[in-house]
């Protein structure tokens, strides 16, 4: 038997850390915001920004050039202190450089000394499998026994290879600090030899074609999604331990709309989030991860219609059960989480 015994799951890894979490906290995580902390201008943009996103990330790994990687530390350390986190309600989290780089060691241990007590969530890229996870853990237990933290850091794992989705399940079950799990569509594509150059997204080639026509027009085609079946299964996997999924990075910052359908697609396959690369996705992902007012009107409606969440009941034509009660709650249950940010949206979910 290769697993823990479910006693030692939840015992701290190192004397002195703190207690594992049982449950997650109920946190909105519509999107997190990737912030590349060694530049000053952007760095210091993040008070102002930090009300408006549901969690702000420090970015250490890709897209931060080699020989900025000390500064993007300090940067991420400097982010931390920024605003009061923890008070005000905002996640901070950090994507490290992943556990074979030069920087890894370093990362990690200046983030948890010297800003564990406002960091949340860690984001470890290119996660291949549960060692990768175990390593990670055992090393940030001994770190915080030594910072003194009281409240466990969680650990939010990207899928970027094929090996990684092949054992995403054994990925989300690792550890209690799994808070969720990321697709990483450019490094995956890569590592699948997908032949795309797109972070995310759709592709002009990619589609299904209508039977012919007998009389020899042009056949109708429309473009598929090629992540719709790693979205699906990493939903499954995440759900299946307790944790959330998010869709990760949409690349074509200046196309909004198909930003927005990607998104979407998510959302409606039970991703809780995404990520934010640029200030103009941050709006839209506000609005694609939180319920629609319709929907949430029409959920309560069945929630009241079956107080207890058993029998069936008949709402505009539609037939409701105990199970359509429990779609319900989950959007209700969102909506509640959201109203409590955004006083719009509370005033919205309230009408009707
Ligand atoms: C794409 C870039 C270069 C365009 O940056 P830009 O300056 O050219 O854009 P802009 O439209 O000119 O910017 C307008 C304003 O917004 C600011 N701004 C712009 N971005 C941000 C931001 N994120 N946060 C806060 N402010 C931002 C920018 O500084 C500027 O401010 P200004 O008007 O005062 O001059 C820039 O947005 C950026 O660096 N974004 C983050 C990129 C990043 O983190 N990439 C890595 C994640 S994706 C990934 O790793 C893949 C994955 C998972 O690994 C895998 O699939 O394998
Ligand atoms: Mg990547």
């Amino acid at each position: 038997m290769s697993q823990k015994t479910p006693r030692d799951f939840f015992k701290p890894l190192a004397i002195g850390a703190p207690a594992p979490m049982r449950d997650l906290p109920i946190r909105l995580e519509r999107m997190i915001h990737f912030v590349p902390p060694h530049l000053d201008k952007v760095r210091a943009k993040v008070p102002d920004m930090a009300g408006s996103v549901d969690v702000m990330l420090a970015n250490l790994e890709d897209a931060i050039p080699a020989d900025a990687k000390d500064a993007a530390r300090a940067g991420a350390i400097e982010m931390a202190n920024m605003y009061d986190w923890q008070g005000k309600g905002t996640g901070f989290w950090s994507r490290v450089n992943p556990l074979n780089s030069p920087w890894f060691q370093e990362d990690v241990s200046e983030l948890v000394l010297k800003a564990g007590h406002q960091l949340d969530v860690i984001m470890l890229p290119k996660v291949e499998g549960p060692w990768d996870i175990h390593f990670a853990d055992q090393y940030v237990a001994q770190l915080e026994a030594k910072a003194g933290l009281t409240r466990p850091i969680l650990f939010h794992a990207i899928l970027e290879t094929a090996q990684g989705m092949a054992r995403v399940e054994e990925i989300a079950l690792a550890s209690p600090r799994m808070q969720g799990i990321s697709l990483g569509p450019a490094d995956l594509a890569a590592d699948r030899k997908m032949k795309t150059t797109r972070v995310g997204g759709g592709h002009p080639f990619y589609r299904v074609i209508d039977d012919p026509n007998e009389d020899g027009s042009p056949r109708a085609s429309a473009q598929q999604d090629p992540w719709h079946y790693t979205i699906a299964r990493m939903v499954d996997a995440c759900r299946m331990a307790g944790i959330n999924a998010f869709y990760g990075p949409f690349g074509d910052i200046a196309d909004l709309d198909a930003c927005e359908q990607q998104f979407r697609n998510a959302f409606l396959l039970g991703c809780s989030g995404t990520w934010s690369l640029h200030p103009k996705q941050i709006a839209i992902a506000k609005n694609v991860f939180s319920p629609d007012p319709k929907e949430v009107v029409f959920a309560r409606k069945i929630l009241a219609a079956m107080p207890d969440g058993s029998g069936v009941a008949m709402i505009d034509g539609k037939m409701q059960d105990d199970a359509t009660w429990k779609q319900a709650k989950v959007i209700s249950d969102l909506a509640d989480l959201v109203a409590e940010k955004d006083p719009d949206l509370a005033k919205a979910y309230a009408a009707g």
